[in-house]
């Protein structure tokens, strides 16, 4: 199967070739030419199977023999086996109808492991098999950059170079990136915003001199291979609750739009998903959007659940060009529109499409602080701020459908972010045992301005010593 770029001015290219292009090469983000299908019988067939089966089965839909299913069934085997818990994604009740998709047993504490630890094992086995090496440039508010360090640290053919806002991430993220001590990681403090960070970023991929010289490969969800490993908690927990008897909604704590999307590509596999909540903090542009048809990027404020501080949503482009019917065209309009005056309106039909699949909720700093007290207090669980916000919008999409089963993903521990947590419930969730010492471990970080081209130069320098020691 060949995969297509959203902007519809790149080659189409086939699942291991999207998996190290990262972004395509007109700016755009690849999604498969057509989603393979999973009927009633083979949904049904998945209960009772392990998430590594499920997995196989589901990623190796999507991967559609490009990686052989043997190696695929090791690699999935080997990536699950590193969870703490033995069902990798459990559900947990918290109250009537209401249920939390626990997506942080991998670990770096955040759901960012479940597909960075897929990924990381079919990069390299890729990369080795063509005797290659790849330049991985990412940028994060915090899980991306730890689960990807985490992933591919020590590996012998990429070399990790992770941006990260300077003060703009909990302690426990910044640790998990900077104490790794594997010489071909590299984490970049930038003097900037998350979106400043993924504006370099893609920044480096858009300048195809700088991105071929390096061979480089993004691990953010602009890369396909993420979303794709992503969708496989959608269909186990709507089997786990009755699908594809009944429907299931799930409401979602957004800010790059990676981990929702794969939501609406389960669906379009053939998922039955009732509605698809996009959960934001006060960072809102996408309520903005669902609200008024205008996506207009504001000032970022800083939260409690940092990891959503984004205004500009990346995968936002692969729902635009899915909904409304795939024509690049639009996408491209819309795309300039953001780039030249700052903002582009979504126009009818594809509003209205949707608003038909998604609804958007915010969570104020207040409410986010009550709703870990309340769930603490009624159902005596412990929720991280991130997942707060989704079931702060959960509850409300809940008063008006209290019949179809409602999932708030879980994206991270609450121990990733203690200061919060313990503010808002008086309990200080302590780190599980592999990260005990993590606050002695010494920290290894370089402080770069917000410049792409210095950022340039810092990367280049760095990949070239490390391409000629590797030689
Ligand atoms: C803990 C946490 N929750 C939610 C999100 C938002 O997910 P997405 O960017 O896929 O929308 C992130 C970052 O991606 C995150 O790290
Ligand atoms: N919240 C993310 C931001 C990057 O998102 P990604 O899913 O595109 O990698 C983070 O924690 O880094």
């Amino acid at each position: 199967m060949l995969h297509v770029s959203t902007r519809g001015e790149a080659p189409a290219i086939a699942f291991n070739e999207a998996l190290l292009t990262g972004l395509a090469r007109d700016g755009g983000l690849y999604v498969p030419e057509t989603w393979p299908q999973f009927t009633r019988e083979a949904i049904a067939a998945l209960a009772g199977k392990s998430y590594a089966a499920a997995a196989n089965e589901i990623v190796g839909a999507l991967v559609d023999g490009d990686v052989p299913a043997d190696a695929l069934s090791a690699m999935v085997a080997d990536a699950y086996a590193t969870f703490r818990h033995p069902a990798v994604c459990p559900l947990t009740q918290v109250g009537d109808n209401l249920f939390v998709l626990e997506l942080f047993h991998g670990p770096t504490l955040a759901f960012k492991d479940v597909a960075m630890q897929l990924l990381a094992r079919l990069m390299d086995h890729v990369l080795k098999q063509r005797g290659a090496r790849a330049t991985i440039v990412g940028a994060t508010s915090g899980d991306t950059g730890s689960a990807a360090i985490e992933a591919f640290a020590g590996l012998d053919q990429v070399d990790v170079f992770i941006l990260f806002p300077h003060g703009r991430v909990s302690e426990v993220q910044r640790r998990q990136m900077t104490t790794v001590a594997s010489p071909n990681v590299h984490a970049i403090a930038l003097e900037g915003t998350f979106d400043d960070c993924q504006g370099i970023l893609k920044g480096l991929f858009n300048n195809h001199r700088f991105r071929d010289e390096l061979a480089l490969s993004g691990v953010n969800s602009i890369n396909w291979a993420r979303i794709a490993a992503q969708v496989v908690y959608y269909f186990t927990a709507a089997v786990s609750l009755g699908a594809p008897h009944r429907p299931v909604s799930f409401t979602v704590p957004t800010g790059n739009f990676g981990d929702i999307l794969a939501g609406y590509v389960a669906k379009r596999m053939g998922l039955p998903v009732g509605r698809l909540g996009i959960a934001t903090n006060v960072n809102d542009i996408l309520v903005r959007t669902l609200a008024t048809g205008r996506y207009e990027p504001a000032g970022v404020a800083a939260t409690t659940s940092p990891s959503m501080d984004i205004q500009v949503s990346s995968n936002f482009e692969r729902l635009l060009f899915e909904a409304g019917g795939r024509d690049a065209a639009a996408v491209r309009r819309m795309m300039t529109g953001l780039v030249q005056s700052g903002a582009f309106t979504v126009e009818e039909p594809l509003l209205s499409a949707i608003r038909r699949d998604f609804f958007a909720g915010r969570a104020d700093e207040a409410e986010v602080a009550a709703e870990i007290g309340i769930t603490w207090r009624e159902a005596g669980y412990l929720l991280d701020p991130h997942t707060a916000v989704g079931m702060v919008a959960a509850r409300r999409a809940l008063k008006e459908d209290a019949v179809t089963p409602m999932v708030v993903l879980s994206t991270a521990h609450p121990a990733k972010f203690p200061d919060a947590v313990q503010a808002a419930s008086g309990v200080r969730p302590p780190l599980p045992t592999h990260l005990a010492d993590l606050y002695e471990r010494p920290e290894r970080f370089d402080v770069v301005a917000n410049d792409i081209a210095a950022v340039e130069a810092y990367v280049r320098a760095r990949a070239r010593a490390a391409r000629g020691a590797a030689a």
